[in-house]
């Protein structure tokens, strides 16, 4: 599904180049949940934007879905790959002008499908993440929660074959974080897609993932599967009143 050989990438920088990324190489299966995880600065968003095609490696082989990407490679061959993939972002990034219905049928415009398919579609996808009610809603209505199945729909609408999650659940309270977690989980075993999830909590990686890797200062320090915890935890209100809860 993808695969890395010594993949280098490096930004420019005022006083000369800097590493993001060195010698990474790693391959995962498909229908893998793969977690990203290292401290601030370690390069997860870097490896993320390379791994949905946002950017091009500088050195080494990247293969994505039985395609190379090197540096030579264009950027329509790059849009064309990206469409079997999706991507939910930090922080939601629904457009405030659009309801959400047509925030989650936008992919499909893009894409040229007509106005009653991706509509349908949109729908059927809003149903399945439990959004339904909400279709003709403006995203500032809804809650951080809502704001992110709204985002995790739109990213299922092309009927991605992988799909990215750079920190889903960083804005969310643990109730609310668990219930996004229980809806990837089953999004992972009725549709089959490969996930590559960036998490700072370790209780998200214990739970979703199959394997993980951790970066420092942008290269592999640790690759293998995850201590799995069946249950997703995350503190609870109770615990600040000494209760069981
Ligand atoms: N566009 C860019 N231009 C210059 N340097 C960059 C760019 N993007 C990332 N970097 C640098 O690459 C390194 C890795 O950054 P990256 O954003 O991938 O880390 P991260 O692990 O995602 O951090 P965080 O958890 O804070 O988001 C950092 O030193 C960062 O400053």
């Amino acid at each position: 599904m993808i695969a890395l050989e010594e993949v280098g990438k490096s930004f420019a920088r005022r006083g000369g180049d800097v590493a993001a990324l060195s010698q990474i190489t790693f391959q995962v299966a498909p229908g893998e949940v793969l977690g990203i995880a290292g401290r601030s600065g370690a390069g997860k968003s870097t490896l993320l934007r390379l791994l949905s095609l946002q950017m091009r490696p500088d050195r080494g082989r990247l293969c994505v879905l039985g395609t190379r990407i090197g540096p030579d490679t264009g950027s329509a061959a790059l849009r064309r790959l990206a469409r079997q993939t999706g991507f939910v972002f930090q922080g939601f990034s629904l457009l405030r002008n659009l309801t959400v219905l047509d925030n989650v049928a936008l992919p499909l415009k893009l894409r040229g499908a007509d106005r009653a398919t991706r509509r349908e579609k949109a729908r059927q996808l809003l149903d399945f993440v439990g959004l339904g009610r909400h279709a003709l809603a403006w995203p500032a209505t809804l809650s951080g929660g809502e704001a992110q199945r709204a985002a995790i729909a739109r990213a299922l609408i092309g009927d991605p074959r992988i799909l990215y999650l750079d920190e889903p659940s960083s804005a969310l309270d643990a109730a609310t974080t668990r219930g996004i977690l229980e809806l990837l989980r089953d999004i992972r075993d009725q549709r089959g897609v490969t996930m590559i999830l960036v998490a700072h909590q370790v209780d998200v990686l214990r739970y979703m993932c199959d394997r993980a890797l951790q970066l420092e200062a942008g290269r592999i320090a640790r690759i293998g599967p995850v201590a799995r915890s069946a249950e997703f935890r995350g503190d609870r209100l109770a615990e600040m009143w000494g209760d069981d809860g």
